[in-house]
């Protein structure tokens, strides 16, 4: 990691004026255990020997602003009008975070209007301009009980010029984006053209993706319950496997270039067999390939079950030029089919005849309700968001670091992707429950 301090400070919009809500409670906190204060800053290395090969003074190391409330605010609270948008893929969480965001706002810092854009970026339009609502406690009261997202989402490229016509024509003067890497650099299109134009409006993201694929954050808001919504489907066709002959389940989980749902729901109830990735390339013939391992694996047990992410695998598809969704996302082929075909037609070859059970749980994992310990993560990042937003830090993501609520940089969470190790722990630990092998063939 080349990470230098500078890289690490977020931008501010000016000096803090106003008092805050929070000033009271503030006065005499300290950084402990269990809080950073304002003034302090969170490492972003953990280990002895990271931190001894950077060489540097202790308050040179690579470290984070802590989030939270401050003694002092940018924006008066009483004038102050705030936006919501929450845009790329469903993920269990959105509504928690929206109403948290309403409820901190409405509740302690008492601001003027709360408005919702409807359906991602594509709400900001001209358009889609009236169709923007006013969010208050009623509005929010219990949507946390609901996956999906109150104020809907979508894909597709909008001009950042006429969004930032709409925050003005609306007197906006912080913007709250939820969304994944594509609504960052989204947002920081956004936060360009207020540059240029010389406005005074914040833009502060809450990142989201069940795929967990977001850098600097511990884990995504949202994952825990997705993979754990994985799991019951792993569980199904482990059964249907076993009261089967030779029987083979097969699950496809999302994650379109990290592996992390399928290795926390394989991990989660271990009945799996064999753990496919987009991180870890593997083959499917010769004698240490898939195919060859699941047929040893149905001659020892009597049956087998993969789970593989979306992404894995993709180079062993042949695709006719490759096609994109609205967002430029790479769309992908089925690779849980196609392990279908391949091992039915390989273990019919051996004499085996299989029964083949495939599921593809898709949007079912991704459109429920958050679990408890995902709406308590969403409720608190909201909070940190509605702090940040408030003190005038603009281009600035919250995030939990190593369990602190921490801000960083919005270029820094849309530069690179966060994916399995191959040589980490997390992939030793399915190797470990599995007993599949560490590689597939060369
Ligand atoms: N490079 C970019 N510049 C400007 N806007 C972008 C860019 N990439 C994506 N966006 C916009 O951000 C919104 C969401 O992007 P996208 O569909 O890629 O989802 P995402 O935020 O990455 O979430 P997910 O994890 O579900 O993919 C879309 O409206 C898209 O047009
Ligand atoms: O079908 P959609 O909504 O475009 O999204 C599918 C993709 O979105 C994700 O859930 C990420 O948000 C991926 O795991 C998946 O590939
Ligand atoms: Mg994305």
């Amino acid at each position: 990691m080349t990470l230098e301090l500078d890289d690490l400070r977020v931008r501010s919009l000016g000096d803090c004026r106003y008092d805050s809500p929070f000033a009271e409670m503030l006065a005499t906190k300290r950084t402990s255990p269990h809080y950073v204060h304002e003034d302090d800053r969170v490492l972003v290395d953990d280990t002895v020997s990271v931190l001894l090969e950077r060489g540097v003074p202790i308050d040179q190391l690579p470290s984070l602003e802590a989030a939270g409330p401050r003694r002092k605010v940018y924006f008066d609270p009483d004038a102050t009008s705030v936006g919501i948008v929450t845009c790329g893929g469903l993920c269990p969480g959105l509504n928690d975070v929206i109403r948290g965001i309403v409820q901190e706002l409405t509740e302690h810092y008492h601001v003027a209007h709360i408005y919702g854009f409807r359906n991602g970026y594509a709400g900001l339009t001209r358009k889609h301009r009236e169709r923007v609502v006013e969010l208050d406690l009623h509005a929010v009261r219990d949507i946390n009980n609901d996956g999906g997202t109150i104020l809907g989402s979508s894909r597709g490229d909008q001009d950042p010029g006429e969004m930032v016509d709409t925050l003005v024509e609306l007197g906006i003067d912080v913007l709250f984006v939820i969304g994944g890497d594509g609504s960052m650099r989204g947002a920081m299109k956004l936060t360009s053209v207020i540059d240029e134009r010389g406005l005074d409006i914040a833009v502060i993201g809450i990142p989201k993706t069940i795929d967990n694929d977001l850098p600097y954050t511990d884990q995504s808001f949202g994952f825990q319950t997705a993979f754990a919504q994985a799991t019951e489907f792993i569980a199904s066709v482990f059964v249907e496997s076993q009261a089967a002959e030779n029987g083979v389940g097969i699950v496809k989980l999302m994650g379109r270039h990290s592996g992390f749902i399928a290795c926390y729901a394989a991990l989660s109830n271990n009945d799996a067999d064999f753990v496919l990735i987009p991180e870890v390339p593997f083959v499917l013939d010769g004698p240490d390939g898939v195919l060859r391992r699941v047929e040893d694996h149905v001659r020892r047990h009597g049956q087998v079950v993969l789970v593989v992410a979306e992404g894995a695998g993709q180079e062993l598809l042949e695709q006719e030029g490759q096609t994109t969704d609205a967002s430029g996302n790479t769309k992908l082929g089925d690779i849980g089919l196609y392990l279908k075909e391949k091992i039915t037609e390989h273990l019919t070859e051996v004499d085996l005849p299989p029964t083949v059970r495939y599921l593809d749980p898709s949007y079912a994992i991704r459109s429920v309700a958050a679990n408890a310990y995902d709406s308590v993560y969403c409720v608190r990042l909201a909070h940190a968001a509605v702090h940040a937003g408030m003190a005038g830090r603009t281009e600035t993501v919250v995030v939990r670091w190593r369990r602190r609520f921490v801000h960083i940089p919005m270029a820094l969470i849309t530069g690179h992707r966060n994916q399995v190790d191959p040589d980490g722990d997390l992939w030793m630990s399915v190797i470990e429950a599995t007993g599949q092998p560490a590689t597939f063939g060369a």
